[in-house]
């Protein structure tokens, strides 16, 4: 099992791009992507067009194509995965990454009738934890959901007056949110309940780019606990599932961002350039230690 793997994941037109008569750039063959850049001012289709490999490149543009690619064939592809690793005692972490109104909360989030990986990954864990119980396995599951908005951390399933909770390091646990609620769950339906609070508390916004543009990075997290008997001796493993819908990048003159927004702006995209530096440097490190 790979321990990062990359997908990519393309979105229906929306209106605003329909009625511009938006040219599609990008073909998908396989788990191969290509970009086409209309504005390179050559012929050269080398230069004009390229392709890059992903572990997924997932066609959802048109829903009448044999090749698309829905939220259950997502739910599939990744998500399984996230709730083997828990239940192997493994931690895992999805996230969704990419520009303004790219489709990042609908992949993780989904609507009610069409739900994205969040959702179908709780309901997985709690079915597989309703089959272990019958082998006498014991299961406690609890959530955590926060945003990071302007830079400061806010609980998303309890109001705080103080909205800015600390961000504190643990010298065996890491880091952690100090006072952040942690809810203990017992069936889909409670988790459901918390992230249907947790969505309601979300700062969002309408911009030219997203009427529901995500203003802020949400970190849904499930703490796992299995106990039970191994070789006859009791034993408890812990896992955590990190599930990650990030603020999208977005260019001010396109969202058409003045005030608020655009100062919202500025910490999205500063904050994921820091995020991306983050992960160049533990992709070095991780190459050197090969
Ligand atoms: N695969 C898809 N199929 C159908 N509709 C989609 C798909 N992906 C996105 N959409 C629609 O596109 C719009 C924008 O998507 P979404 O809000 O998920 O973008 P986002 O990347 O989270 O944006 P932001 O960063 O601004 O929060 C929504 O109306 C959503 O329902």
């Amino acid at each position: 099992m790979a321990s990062v793997k990359v997908a990519v994941r393309v979105r229906p037109f929306n209106e605003r791009e329909r009625e511009n008569d938006s040219q599609l750039i990008i073909q998908m063959r396989g788990n191969t992507t290509g970009i086409l850049n209309c504005k390179a001012n050559t012929r050269d289709e080398s230069i004009r067009y390229k392709e890059f490999t992903f572990d997924y490149s997932y066609w959802s543009h048109d829903e009448d194509s044999e090749n698309y690619a829905s939220q259950e064939m997502v739910y599939h592809d990744l998500g399984t995965e996230v709730v083997e690793c828990a239940f192997e005692g493994y931690n895992a972490c999805v996230f969704a990454y990419g520009q303004t109104g790219s489709g990042k909360t609908f992949t993780m989030m989904g609507h009610q009738e069409n739900q994205g990986l969040i959702p179908r990954i709780c309901k997985a864990l709690f079915d597989r934890m309703s089959e272990n119980s019958k082998r006498g396995t014991t299961h406690k599951v609890q959530v955590s959901y926060l945003e990071i908005y302007q830079e400061r951390v806010a609980d998303l399933l309890q109001r705080h007056d103080n909205n800015s909770l600390k961000v504190r390091q643990h010298p065996t646990k890491g880091p952690y949110v100090e006072g952040l609620t942690t809810c203990l769950v017992t069936n889909y339906g409670h988790i459901q309940n918390c992230i249907d609070r947790g969505n309601a508390l979300r700062t969002t916004a309408s911009t030219n780019m997203n009427d529901v543009s995500s203003r802020s990075h949400a970190i849904f997290t499930i703490t796992f606990v299995q106990a039970g008997y191994c070789d006859g001796v009791p034993s408890e493993t812990v896992s955590k599932i990190h599930l990650v819908d990030l603020a999208g990048s977005e260019r001010a003159d396109s969202t058409g961002a003045t005030g608020k927004r655009l100062k919202e702006g500025a910490y999205i995209n500063k904050s994921l350039v820091t995020l991306g530096s983050v992960i160049s440097k533990l992709a070095e490190l991780s190459t050197e230690k090969k």
